[in-house]
């Protein structure tokens, strides 16, 4: 993922971090809204069935209680037996006894009026007639309730079913489980309640033959959702803001400099390109420096001087140069394996020189192609020499394989000469710094005379970085410099090219020596002999 996207991707990720804690806290404070004042009408409901279901069986009881009477009918002591009934057994206003057809007497007294035999208008569980609208005759009034059994009847009043302490805006109905509406609260009618209304909240509660109904408007919804709102806001908030700090936070590591590395390393996106070494007595090309490229997914390219203090304080540079290793046997082998006087230059970070780490990498590059490790020289900037005991075991072991060794860019670092006289290295690069200053009168362009001079008198072969002009040339041709290296011959150029130049060139002037490994006195491992006459042991 490039750059912009990364941006792209946090920004949208830091949207859906800040609203989405919030609408889920909404969302909760809505469900937990509806299930309280559900919950809440439900507890209306289930009250309102228990006063009704208590309600039947007191009525029952009642009813049984006249049936097994031995009284005489419509006596004093029957009527007043009735009265104590209904006195005694709350929610009932009236006992009657009914017999052929006419009601005879009710706890009201003797009565003698004819009673209209209408069908029941459904028979519970326990065989009682239920009459849910039915005038008295006696207490005139509103319609009442009237449960039957054999000779006697008794009459509830429906409001006292359903008369449950609530809002006053809550409805509550009862009907039995055919459906036939039997109470309802005041204010309500059964019609109203057997209707859907989409502004009201309704609970329904089943009990044995009956069930409770309880509505009210969803309006009630908003108070509870305030409630809810009220706690469940701040968190939502709180967990939005803690999110967008963690996705700020993951891009910015995401887009920091050093991950965006390890992101190049891991999809191996650095390509090497490779500057022609040219001897300078002769004009031959006698190999190249491989200098890596960081290529960017959008096809930019980086310089090496921006990546690699980086790399090499994190330790990405190993996996770096292991690929530039690979690359350099991937795309010039065929070369170097024809032509074995081209030598490729390998920058190799400090602590690869002081752990040795590099040369298994290299020979497992190298395994099973025709490359020879003569031609694969090993660079590394002062720093990596500096602990001489472990670059010196390094540099044995290279010089043992095959390599040559150079230390680059010299006299920019802390050079101890003490450690460069005991080390056994083969070449020194005089840093392009130095080159820049001859012909130009600058006091450092004499200490350049003197690094010749002192390379020369320690056996080392002398490669010129960064010579750009003629007259550069002329003067290190002059002091017998060996090699060099700058824009006056070639810039670093991809392996494609840098294969036809040095074929052009090769047609020019011809090929170099195979080897160019030098015997510095005092050092076992010495190989070949001195350039240019060095002979390839093959
Ligand atoms: N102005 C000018 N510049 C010239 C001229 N001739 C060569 N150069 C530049 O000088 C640098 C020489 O490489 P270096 O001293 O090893 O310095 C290298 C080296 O220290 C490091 N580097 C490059 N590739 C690697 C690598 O694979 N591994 C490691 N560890 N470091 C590398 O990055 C440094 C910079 O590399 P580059 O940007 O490729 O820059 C290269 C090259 O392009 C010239 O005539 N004029």
């Amino acid at each position: 993922m490039n750059r912009h996207r990364v941006i792209a991707v946090s920004i949208a990720l830091a949207v859906v971090a800040a609203v989405l804690p919030v609408v889920l806290a909404a969302w909760l404070a809505w469900q937990g809204a509806l299930n309280a004042e559900n919950a809440r009408l439900t507890n209306v409901a289930e009250l309102a069935l228990a006063r009704a279901e208590r309600s039947f069986r007191g009525a029952a009881q009642v009813l049984g209680t006249m049936q097994a009477t031995t009284l005489a009918p419509c006596s004093e002591a029957h009527i007043a037996h009735m009265q104590a009934l209904t006195a005694n057994t709350p929610f009932i206003e009236e006992v009657g006894y009914i017999a052929g057809g006419m009601l005879r007497c009710s706890s009201w007294g003797v009565v003698q009026t004819q009673v209209n035999a209408t069908p029941a208008d459904f028979r519970s569980a326990d065989g009682i007639d239920v009459h849910t609208q039915v005038q008295p005759l006696v207490a005139q009034g509103s319609t009442m309730v009237a449960l039957q059994q054999g000779d006697y009847n008794v009459l509830i009043l429906p409001a006292r079913l359903v008369d449950v302490i609530t809002d006053r805006d809550v409805q509550i109905g009862l009907r039995a489980s055919n459906g036939q509406w039997i109470a309802t609260s005041a204010g309500a009618s059964a019609q109203w309640l057997g209707e859907a209304h989409p502004d009201w909240l309704q609970a329904q509660v089943q009990g044995e033959g009956w069930q409770a109904v309880a509505m009210q408007p969803r309006e009630h919804l908003r108070g509870a959702l305030g409630r809810e709102l009220l706690w469940l806001l701040p968190i939502g908030m709180l967990t939005a803001a803690v999110l967008v700090a963690w996705v700020v936070w993951l891009s910015r590591k995401r887009l920091s400099p050093l991950a965006e590395l390890a992101l190049a390393v891991r999809h191996e996106e650095f390509v090497v390109h490779y500057q022609p070494i040219m001897q300078l007595a002769t004009g031959v090309c006698v190999g190249a420096e491989a200098l890596v490229r960081w290529q960017r997914p959008d096809g930019t390219m980086v310089r090496p001087d921006l990546f690699i203090p980086l790399a090499e304080e994190s330790g990405l540079v190993q996996p770096i140069t292991d690929q530039v290793v690979r690359a350099v046997v991937r795309e010039l082998g065929t070369l170097l394996a024809a032509d074995r006087s081209v030598h490729i230059a390998v920058n190799l970070c400090a602590e690869d020189i002081k752990s040795g780490r590099i040369l298994p990498v290299i020979d497992q590059a190298l395994h099973g192609t025709d490359v020879r490790p003569e031609q694969l020289w090993l660079e590394a900037t002062e720093r990596g020499f500096m602990a001489p005991d472990s670059a010196r075991q390094t540099i044995e072991a290279a010089r043992a394989r095959g390599h040559s060794v150079a230390i680059d860019d010299f006299g920019t670092g802390f050079s101890s000469l003490q450690y460069l006289q005991n080390l056994p290295l083969d070449a020194l690069k005089i840093d392009k710094a130095f080159i820049d200053t001859l012909g130009a009168e600058a006091a450092t362009s004499s200490v350049t005379g003197h690094i010749i001079d002192m390379a020369r008198a320690l056996n080392l072969f002398i490669v010129a970085e960064g010579i750009e002009t003629q007259a550069q040339a002329d003067y290190l041709r002059a002091r017998q410099v060996d090699f060099g290296q700058g824009w006056l011959y070639a810039k670093a150029m991809p392996a494609e090219q840098f294969t036809a130049f040095y074929q052009h060139c090769k047609a020019q002037v011809g090929s170099g020596p195979a080897v160019v490994q030098v015997a510095r006195p005092g050092h076992a491992q010495a190989g070949g002999g001195p350039l240019p006459s060095a002979p390839l042991a093959k």
